[in-house]
Protein backbone atom coordinates (compact mmCIF):
# COMPACT_ATOMS: atom_id res chain seq x y z
CA UNK A 1 0.00 0.00 0.00
CA UNK A 2 2.60 2.53 1.43
CA UNK A 3 6.01 1.96 -0.67
CA UNK A 4 8.64 3.77 0.49
CA UNK A 5 12.03 3.65 -1.85
CA UNK A 6 15.51 5.17 -1.49
CA UNK A 7 14.36 7.81 0.51
CA UNK A 8 16.75 10.89 1.47
CA UNK A 9 16.72 14.04 3.36
CA UNK A 10 18.88 17.12 3.74
CA UNK A 11 17.87 20.08 5.80
CA UNK A 12 19.57 23.00 4.46
CA UNK A 13 22.36 24.06 6.70
CA UNK A 14 22.70 27.72 8.22
CA UNK A 15 25.49 30.14 7.19
CA UNK A 16 28.10 28.29 9.34
CA UNK A 17 27.13 24.39 9.21
CA UNK A 18 26.42 22.09 6.50
CA UNK A 19 23.46 20.67 5.17
CA UNK A 20 22.31 18.23 7.81
CA UNK A 21 21.54 14.34 6.44
CA UNK A 22 18.23 13.60 8.52
CA UNK A 23 17.51 10.82 6.11
CA UNK A 24 19.32 7.97 3.94
CA UNK A 25 18.26 5.65 2.09
CA UNK A 26 14.87 4.96 4.00
CA UNK A 27 13.30 1.53 2.00
CA UNK A 28 10.25 0.85 3.88
CA UNK A 29 6.83 -1.17 3.02
CA UNK A 30 3.57 -0.07 5.20
CA UNK A 31 1.06 -2.74 4.21
CA UNK A 32 -2.68 -2.51 4.21
CA UNK A 33 -3.94 -3.51 8.30
CA UNK A 34 0.02 -3.37 9.30
CA UNK A 35 0.89 -1.52 12.87
CA UNK A 36 4.87 -0.27 12.12
CA UNK A 37 6.80 1.02 14.83
CA UNK A 38 9.97 3.25 14.66
CA UNK A 39 12.07 3.59 17.59
CA UNK A 40 15.64 5.08 17.99
CA UNK A 41 17.70 7.57 19.39
CA UNK A 42 17.01 10.97 19.74
CA UNK A 43 17.76 12.57 16.19
CA UNK A 44 17.51 9.56 13.93
CA UNK A 45 14.77 11.18 11.77
CA UNK A 46 11.77 9.76 13.01
CA UNK A 47 9.61 12.54 12.92
CA UNK A 48 11.35 13.81 9.16
CA UNK A 49 10.31 10.24 8.06
CA UNK A 50 6.48 10.68 9.65
CA UNK A 51 6.39 14.18 8.45
CA UNK A 52 7.22 13.14 4.36
CA UNK A 53 4.27 10.45 4.91
CA UNK A 54 2.13 12.67 5.90
CA UNK A 55 3.00 15.11 2.84
CA UNK A 56 4.59 18.31 5.06
CA UNK A 57 7.71 17.60 3.68
CA UNK A 58 9.43 16.38 0.18
CA UNK A 59 12.13 13.89 0.08
CA UNK A 60 15.68 15.12 -1.53
CA UNK A 61 15.82 12.13 -3.30
CA UNK A 62 13.59 8.98 -3.84
CA UNK A 63 9.74 8.16 -3.58
CA UNK A 64 7.20 8.17 -1.69
CA UNK A 65 3.88 6.19 -3.07
CA UNK A 66 0.70 5.36 -1.84
CA UNK A 67 -1.46 2.79 -3.72
CA UNK A 68 0.68 3.19 -6.77
CA UNK A 69 0.52 7.34 -6.89
CA UNK A 70 3.52 9.31 -5.80
CA UNK A 71 2.86 11.54 -2.28
CA UNK A 72 2.22 15.03 -2.84
CA UNK A 73 1.64 16.92 -0.10
CA UNK A 74 -1.18 16.22 2.73
CA UNK A 75 -4.06 14.19 2.15
CA UNK A 76 -7.61 12.57 3.81
CA UNK A 77 -5.96 8.94 3.11
CA UNK A 78 -3.72 10.13 6.08
CA UNK A 79 -4.50 11.32 9.32
CA UNK A 80 -2.06 12.70 11.83
CA UNK A 81 -2.28 12.37 15.77
CA UNK A 82 0.35 14.29 17.90
CA UNK A 83 1.70 14.04 21.25
CA UNK A 84 0.15 17.69 21.63
CA UNK A 85 -3.61 17.19 20.58
CA UNK A 86 -4.94 19.85 18.70
CA UNK A 87 -8.23 19.76 20.08
CA UNK A 88 -10.58 22.92 20.53
CA UNK A 89 -11.14 23.29 24.05
CA UNK A 90 -13.88 25.25 24.11
CA UNK A 91 -15.58 22.46 22.28
CA UNK A 92 -17.40 19.06 23.49
CA UNK A 93 -15.96 15.96 22.77
CA UNK A 94 -18.82 15.32 20.10
CA UNK A 95 -18.05 18.39 18.06
CA UNK A 96 -14.17 17.98 18.38
CA UNK A 97 -14.77 14.77 17.26
CA UNK A 98 -16.98 16.23 13.93
CA UNK A 99 -14.46 19.03 13.38
CA UNK A 100 -12.53 17.05 10.74
CA UNK A 101 -16.05 16.52 9.00
CA UNK A 102 -17.27 20.06 9.46
CA UNK A 103 -14.48 21.26 7.08
CA UNK A 104 -14.99 18.70 4.77
CA UNK A 105 -18.52 20.03 4.34
CA UNK A 106 -20.35 16.80 5.86
CA UNK A 107 -23.45 18.32 6.82
CA UNK A 108 -24.46 18.30 11.18
CA UNK A 109 -26.68 15.36 10.75
CA UNK A 110 -24.08 12.89 9.56
CA UNK A 111 -21.03 14.27 11.33
CA UNK A 112 -22.86 13.55 14.44
CA UNK A 113 -23.84 10.31 12.98
CA UNK A 114 -19.84 9.41 12.23
CA UNK A 115 -18.64 11.23 15.64
CA UNK A 116 -21.37 8.82 17.59
CA UNK A 117 -19.95 6.02 16.37
CA UNK A 118 -16.05 6.68 18.06
CA UNK A 119 -17.47 7.49 21.01
CA UNK A 120 -18.66 4.10 22.06
CA UNK A 121 -14.61 2.76 20.47
CA UNK A 122 -13.10 5.50 22.96
CA UNK A 123 -14.97 4.75 25.77
CA UNK A 124 -16.68 8.57 26.28
CA UNK A 125 -19.71 7.82 25.29
CA UNK A 126 -20.83 9.30 29.08
CA UNK A 127 -18.75 12.52 28.20
CA UNK A 128 -20.45 13.44 24.40
CA UNK A 129 -21.39 16.71 25.68
CA UNK A 130 -18.51 17.37 27.97
CA UNK A 131 -16.53 20.46 26.85
CA UNK A 132 -13.13 19.30 26.40
CA UNK A 133 -11.32 21.48 28.62
CA UNK A 134 -12.75 19.54 31.39
CA UNK A 135 -11.24 15.97 30.34
CA UNK A 136 -8.01 13.78 31.69
CA UNK A 137 -4.78 14.02 29.64
CA UNK A 138 -6.27 10.74 28.53
CA UNK A 139 -9.05 11.41 27.70
CA UNK A 140 -8.60 14.07 25.30
CA UNK A 141 -5.82 12.24 24.05
CA UNK A 142 -8.24 9.67 23.40
CA UNK A 143 -10.51 12.72 21.79
CA UNK A 144 -7.51 13.20 19.36
CA UNK A 145 -7.35 9.85 18.41
CA UNK A 146 -10.98 9.66 17.78
CA UNK A 147 -10.65 12.74 15.60
CA UNK A 148 -8.30 11.80 13.39
CA UNK A 149 -10.26 8.41 12.65
CA UNK A 150 -13.81 10.08 11.87
CA UNK A 151 -11.94 11.06 8.25
CA UNK A 152 -11.85 7.68 7.73
CA UNK A 153 -7.74 7.68 6.73
CA UNK A 154 -5.74 5.07 5.45
CA UNK A 155 -3.07 5.10 7.25
CA UNK A 156 -3.20 6.62 10.88
CA UNK A 157 0.54 8.60 11.74
CA UNK A 158 1.08 8.76 15.61
CA UNK A 159 4.52 10.72 16.38
CA UNK A 160 4.48 9.90 20.35
CA UNK A 161 0.93 10.30 21.10
CA UNK A 162 0.81 8.91 24.55
CA UNK A 163 4.16 10.50 25.63
CA UNK A 164 2.51 12.80 27.97
CA UNK A 165 0.31 10.28 29.83
CA UNK A 166 1.18 8.81 33.60
CA UNK A 167 1.98 4.85 33.30
CA UNK A 168 -1.18 3.72 33.94
CA UNK A 169 -2.51 5.45 31.72
CA UNK A 170 -0.36 5.08 28.73
CA UNK A 171 -1.14 1.33 29.00
CA UNK A 172 -4.75 1.67 29.19
CA UNK A 173 -4.49 3.37 26.02
CA UNK A 174 -2.17 1.33 24.27
CA UNK A 175 -4.49 -1.04 24.62
CA UNK A 176 -7.40 1.01 23.69
CA UNK A 177 -5.38 1.81 20.52
CA UNK A 178 -5.18 -1.66 19.71
CA UNK A 179 -8.70 -2.59 19.91
CA UNK A 180 -9.55 0.33 17.51
CA UNK A 181 -6.77 -0.73 15.10
CA UNK A 182 -8.04 -4.19 15.16
CA UNK A 183 -11.88 -3.24 14.56
CA UNK A 184 -11.08 -0.40 12.35
CA UNK A 185 -8.84 -2.51 10.21
CA UNK A 186 -6.81 0.62 9.62
CA UNK A 187 -2.44 0.66 9.01
CA UNK A 188 -0.52 2.64 11.29
CA UNK A 189 2.71 4.40 11.62
CA UNK A 190 3.82 5.16 15.29
CA UNK A 191 6.73 6.87 16.55
CA UNK A 192 7.72 6.08 20.12
CA UNK A 193 10.65 5.79 22.77
CA UNK A 194 9.67 3.48 24.35
CA UNK A 195 10.59 -0.17 23.57
CA UNK A 196 8.01 -1.81 25.80
CA UNK A 197 5.30 0.14 23.97
CA UNK A 198 6.90 -0.28 20.27
CA UNK A 199 6.91 -4.25 20.88
CA UNK A 200 4.13 -4.29 22.46
CA UNK A 201 2.14 -2.73 19.80
CA UNK A 202 3.52 -3.06 16.52
CA UNK A 203 3.15 -5.85 14.35
CA UNK A 204 7.30 -4.26 11.95
CA UNK A 205 9.48 -2.61 14.26
CA UNK A 206 11.95 -0.64 12.68
CA UNK A 207 14.94 0.45 14.63
CA UNK A 208 16.84 3.57 13.29
CA UNK A 209 20.45 5.20 14.25
CA UNK A 210 21.08 8.92 13.60
CA UNK A 211 23.94 10.81 11.54
CA UNK A 212 22.37 10.19 9.35
CA UNK A 213 19.16 8.84 10.07
CA UNK A 214 19.08 5.44 8.66
CA UNK A 215 17.15 1.87 9.57
CA UNK A 216 19.70 -0.36 11.03
CA UNK A 217 17.65 -3.24 12.21
CA UNK A 218 13.72 -4.26 11.15
CA UNK A 219 11.74 -7.22 13.39
CA UNK A 220 8.09 -8.60 12.66
CA UNK A 221 6.64 -8.65 16.29
CA UNK A 222 3.89 -11.39 17.80
CA UNK A 223 2.84 -9.86 20.74
CA UNK A 224 -0.10 -7.20 19.67
CA UNK A 225 -1.81 -10.13 18.24
CA UNK A 226 -1.64 -12.29 21.10
CA UNK A 227 -2.98 -9.18 23.11
CA UNK A 228 -6.06 -9.33 20.76
CA UNK A 229 -6.36 -13.13 20.98
CA UNK A 230 -7.40 -12.74 24.66
CA UNK A 231 -4.02 -12.88 26.39
CA UNK A 232 -3.47 -9.66 29.00
CA UNK A 233 -1.27 -6.70 28.49
CA UNK A 234 0.50 -8.06 31.89
CA UNK A 235 0.78 -11.70 30.44
CA UNK A 236 2.35 -10.60 27.23
CA UNK A 237 4.83 -7.73 28.48
CA UNK A 238 6.01 -10.52 31.20
CA UNK A 239 6.63 -13.16 28.80
CA UNK A 240 10.07 -15.00 28.31
CA UNK A 241 9.60 -14.08 24.56
CA UNK A 242 8.72 -10.39 25.27
CA UNK A 243 11.69 -9.79 27.72
CA UNK A 244 14.00 -11.02 25.46
CA UNK A 245 13.37 -9.29 22.72
CA UNK A 246 12.88 -6.05 24.92
CA UNK A 247 16.86 -6.72 25.86
CA UNK A 248 17.74 -6.96 22.00
CA UNK A 249 16.33 -3.88 21.33
CA UNK A 250 17.29 -2.24 24.42
CA UNK A 251 20.96 -3.28 23.33
CA UNK A 252 21.05 -1.94 20.35
CA UNK A 253 19.84 1.05 21.05
CA UNK A 254 22.33 2.09 24.26
CA UNK A 255 24.91 0.85 21.81
CA UNK A 256 23.75 3.95 19.99
CA UNK A 257 23.78 6.38 22.58
CA UNK A 258 27.34 5.56 23.76
CA UNK A 259 28.39 5.76 20.42
CA UNK A 260 26.55 9.21 20.26
CA UNK A 261 28.14 10.01 23.73
N1 LIG B 1 13.87 21.83 10.05
C1 LIG B 1 15.07 21.32 10.28
N2 LIG B 1 16.21 21.99 9.88
C2 LIG B 1 17.43 21.48 10.08
N3 LIG B 1 17.66 20.28 10.69
C3 LIG B 1 16.60 19.59 11.11
C4 LIG B 1 15.25 20.06 10.93
N4 LIG B 1 14.38 19.15 11.46
C5 LIG B 1 15.16 18.14 11.94
N5 LIG B 1 16.48 18.40 11.73
C6 LIG B 1 17.61 17.52 12.08
O1 LIG B 1 17.41 16.30 11.39
C7 LIG B 1 17.74 15.18 12.19
C8 LIG B 1 16.52 14.28 12.35
O2 LIG B 1 15.52 14.98 13.11
P1 LIG B 1 14.11 14.32 13.52
O3 LIG B 1 13.36 15.35 14.29
O4 LIG B 1 13.46 13.75 12.32
O5 LIG B 1 14.57 13.15 14.48
P2 LIG B 1 13.74 12.32 15.58
O6 LIG B 1 14.26 10.93 15.52
O7 LIG B 1 12.29 12.52 15.35
O8 LIG B 1 14.20 13.02 16.92
P3 LIG B 1 13.44 13.08 18.35
O9 LIG B 1 13.31 11.68 18.81
O10 LIG B 1 14.37 13.90 19.19
O11 LIG B 1 12.13 13.76 18.08
C9 LIG B 1 18.27 15.77 13.50
O12 LIG B 1 19.66 15.84 13.43
C10 LIG B 1 17.65 17.16 13.54
O13 LIG B 1 18.46 18.04 14.28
Amino acid sequence: MLEIRRVSVFYPGGDRTDAVEALRNIDLDIGEGEFVVALGASGCGKSTLMNLIAGFLAPSFGQLRLDGAPIAGPGRDRAVVFQKHALMPWLNVIDNLAFGLKLQGVGRAERYTVARRFLGLLGLEDFETSPVYMLSGGMQQRVGIGRALTADPRILLMDEPLGALDALTRERAQELILRIWQSQNKSVFLITHSVEEALFMGTKLIVMSPRPGRITHRFDLPFSRRFLAGESAREVKASPEFIAMRETVLGIIFADEEQAA
